[in-house]
């Protein structure tokens, strides 16, 4: 392997598209970035164009490799956004619908009435995921609902179902192709056997010809073809969904270690080697596969971390980065702000749970309102990491995850060490990582030591402290729930 070849990383995420390249060091020599639109025709409908999700992808590797040599790439690595559903001919390989993206809630009845029929055990037992019109499978369902009401082209295999992974790779063409962490999210594979599951497929209304075949993270992938001035023929030899790629580039796989990427929402993810869910609370996932070798996790997701102080700062005129300047040397005085805006997910799945303020007396003021939206961050982040078993560091990554004062708070309401990385675009890095694997422009051990410089914050509190913010919370947490005793999940 030459000693100047590089790694093509492309993540597609949900409000852009990012390309990297990533030399033998690890290091990265040029990065370029595309915004993505969507779009929400209906209340709580979410789609995006996959003509434009690909032009995106497009245009980022061009501007990236501008003024590099497009012959050094050695590999291709992708990560991806999750859920989201792509419906496209296979002859022709047009799309016959828009994307329906992860956040849209279009088929939230037909979740609740699958529950309602006594499905839900079912589900989270052979997915590890409980019932929610988040995962794909309902999605898909509701596609070829419109697209193919009789499911006779789908039987014929005239039509293509996938993630956004599969249609990636299919613009390159070859075989329909899934990646199994990205499988795992659809809630239509058995997520111990790797496999699509019959039993969820009748469920679902998805026949299994439209369904990509399941592949390890390591592929085999359709080689580069039309992704120019990339020459056709360059490997791709790693995808992986996006918060699994972050995982990766944390080296999660180390013991002890469970990730936090601090978003729009937050995803908390932690291998778990014994494939073990953690009651209802957590979901239950593959990490990756390479070759034979799979890696289970647990992950929650929170539906509003970031997104609340951009919310409050909508709310009072004011930027996020005020809010955050205000809130950094502030005391929230017993303020809490619990964010269910739409219901609280991980640990607590109360989709009838309200946002709430908590706590507030006249001397409250718009410094202590900003420190309790900052708090809630972290309160929600600690809620999921300790469902997640025990840990001794959480690994910070995310557009929020720059703000010191939230990792110090974080690691004040965790009790453990907050190892904040201080090398962007996580996600990307880690298919970048996997990628130059299977490139072999790195070995497993030299793996270990590419960048991940970090920067460690410590509680600086006691237990006693601890457990009672903690227990303040909660009890604002408790004031935000509804009172339906059939929801999942309980006390972390
Ligand atoms: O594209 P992001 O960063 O919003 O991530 C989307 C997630 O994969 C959804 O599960």
């Amino acid at each position: 392997m030459a000693r100047d070849e590089v790694i093509l990383a492309i993540d597609q995420g949900t409000s852009s598209t990012k390309a990297l390249l990533v030399d033998r060091h690890g290091q990265v020599v040029a990065r370029a970035s595309e915004p993505l639109g969507q779009t929400q025709p209906h209340p709580g409908w979410v789609e995006q164009s996959p003509a434009e999700v690909w032009a995106g992808v497009l245009a980022a590797t061009r501007r990236c490799l501008d003024g590099h040599d497009p012959r050094s790439v050695a590999a291709v690595g992708i990560s991806n956004q999750r859920e989201s559903m792509v419906l496209w001919d296979r002859a022709t390989g047009e799309p016959v619908a828009p994307l329906l993206g992860w956040q849209d809630q279009r088929t939230a009845a037909r979740c609740a009435a699958l529950a309602a029929e006594g499905f839900g055990d079912l589900v989270r037992e052979v997915t590890g995921l409980p019932l929610d019109p988040m995962f794909s499978a309902t999605k898909g369902g509701w596609l070829l609902d419109h697209a193919d009401p009789d499911r006779r082209r789908s039987g014929r295999g005239e039509l293509c179902l996938g993630t956004v992974d599969s249609w990636l790779l299919s613009r390159f063409g070859g075989e329909h192709v899934i990646e199994i962490g990205n499988a795992a999210r659809t809630q239509l594979m058995d997520v111990r056997t790797g496999r699509w599951d019959p039993r969820l497929l009748e469920l679902f209304g998805i026949p299994a010809e439209v369904l990509p075949r399941i592949v390890p993270s390591t592929g085999p992938f359709p080689a580069v073809r039309g992704l120019p001035p990339l020459p056709d023929g360059v490997p791709v030899t790693a995808v992986l969904g996006d918060s699994h790629a972050a995982l990766f580039a944390h080296a999660g796989w180390r013991p002890g270690r469970v990730k936090a990427t601090y978003g729009t929402g937050s995803s908390i993810m932690a291998l778990s080697p014994d494939a073990a869910v953690a009651g209802t609370a957590l979901c239950l996932t593959v990490a990756w596969a390479t070759g034979d070798a799979v890696a289970h996790a647990v992950e929650g997701n929170i539906r509003s971390s970031g997104s609340t102080l951009r919310w409050l700062a909508d709310v009072v005129g004011r930027t996020p980065a005020e809010l955050a300047d205000l809130a950094a040397s502030a005391s929230s005085d017993g303020v809490h702000l619990v964010p269910a805006f739409g219901g609280l997910s991980a640990p607590w799945w109360d989709s009838d749970a309200q946002a709430v303020l908590a706590g507030m007396t006249l001397g409250t003021r718009l410094p202590q309102i900003a420190r309790a939206a900052l708090e809630s961050i972290a309160f929600q982040v600690e809620d999921v990491v300790a469902a997640a078993g025990h840990h001794e560091v959480l690994l910070a990554d995310g557009g929020a995850a720059a703000n010191p004062a939230l990792m110090q708070i974080q690691a004040d309401v965790s009790g453990r060490e907050v190892h904040q990385s201080l090398v962007a675009d996580l996600s990307a890095l880690g298919a970048a990582h996997l990628a130059g694997l299977g490139a072999a422009l790195w070995s497993r051990a030299e793996l270990e030591d590419l960048d991940r410089t970090v920067r460690v914050f410590s509680p600086r509190n006691d237990t006693a402290e601890r457990r009672r913010m903690l227990g303040a919370w909660h009890q604002a947490v408790s004031r935000a729930r509804s009172s339906d005793p059939s929801i999942p999940g309980g006390t972390p």
